[in-house]
């Protein structure tokens, strides 16, 4: 079995309500979710301020659900050892941030964490492949990152496509992951194209039942997985 022929859903606590964070994460696993989506903003990288380390301390101590660790900093470098420590299962780390990325990646690797490479819409999927035989996960962003709730941008498919490609000619091994405006219908768009994580912040965590709404991101995803 390869880690692409798996659904995954991610929940972003973005959208959780931060005043009971360990009360959402546990309401997510019950509801279903297979990855916690723990997304860092350092207010430089993006024009937004989310959490540190403590948070991921805070939501590893929740649940034993994996904790994929988005690090939307423009140095990663030098805080990855801190949300190491914090528990993080997969720490991802932008192509376009401030340091060596193959070193990076590398240093996950090396401590036994999960290493994964994001890449913003405007970057052409051209700047990861150089580093493809280092990661775990390929995290394609579908909407300028910063805020939750933005719209899907079904432009970054090919992207998704090209990678889905890529590994299959390499016979390589990493999960396709994609970010922003991820619901039930632009899920099923991008497993289609050969995505196989999809986070997801306002269409499950705001939805009236979040139970249902993980089920029909899953099984949607999963009817239509290229
Ligand atoms: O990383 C993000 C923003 O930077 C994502 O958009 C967020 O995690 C998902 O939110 P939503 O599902 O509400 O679009």
């Amino acid at each position: 079995m390869n880690r692409s022929d798996q659904i995954i859903i991610a929940p972003s606590l973005l959208a959780a309500d931060f005043g009971k964070v360990t009360e959402e994460t546990q309401r997510a696993v019950r509801c279903g979710a297979d990855w916690m989506h723990l997304d860092v903003m350092d207010g430089h990288f993006v024009d937004n301020i989310s959490f540190g380390p403590a948070m991921v301390e805070t939501v590893d101590k929740a649940t034993d659900v994996f904790l994929d660790v988005h690090l939307m900093i423009s140095r990663p470098d030098h805080y990855l050892p801190r949300f190491i420590a914090s528990g993080a299962d997969l720490v991802t780390v932008h192509v376009e941030a401030d340091h060596d990325v193959a070193d990076t990646l590398k240093r996950i690797r090396d401590v036994g964490v999960l290493a994964g490479l994001a890449l913003n819409p405007a970057t052409p999927i051209s700047e990861v492949e150089p580093y493809l035989e280092l990661i775990d996960l390929l995290l394609v962003m579908t909407v300028v990152p910063g805020f939750g709730g933005q719209s899907f941008m079904e432009e970054t498919m090919p992207k998704v496509e090209q990678a889905a490609a890529w590994r299959a000619a390499r016979e390589l091994d990493f999960h396709i992951e994609v970010d922003g405006g991820i619901n039930a219908r632009t899920g099923a768009i991008a497993a289609k194209a050969g995505a196989n994580v999809l986070v997801a912040g306002s269409s499950t965590f705001c939805a009236p039942e979040m139970g249902a709404a993980i089920d029909e991101i899953r099984e949607n995803a999963a009817a239509c997985q290229a």
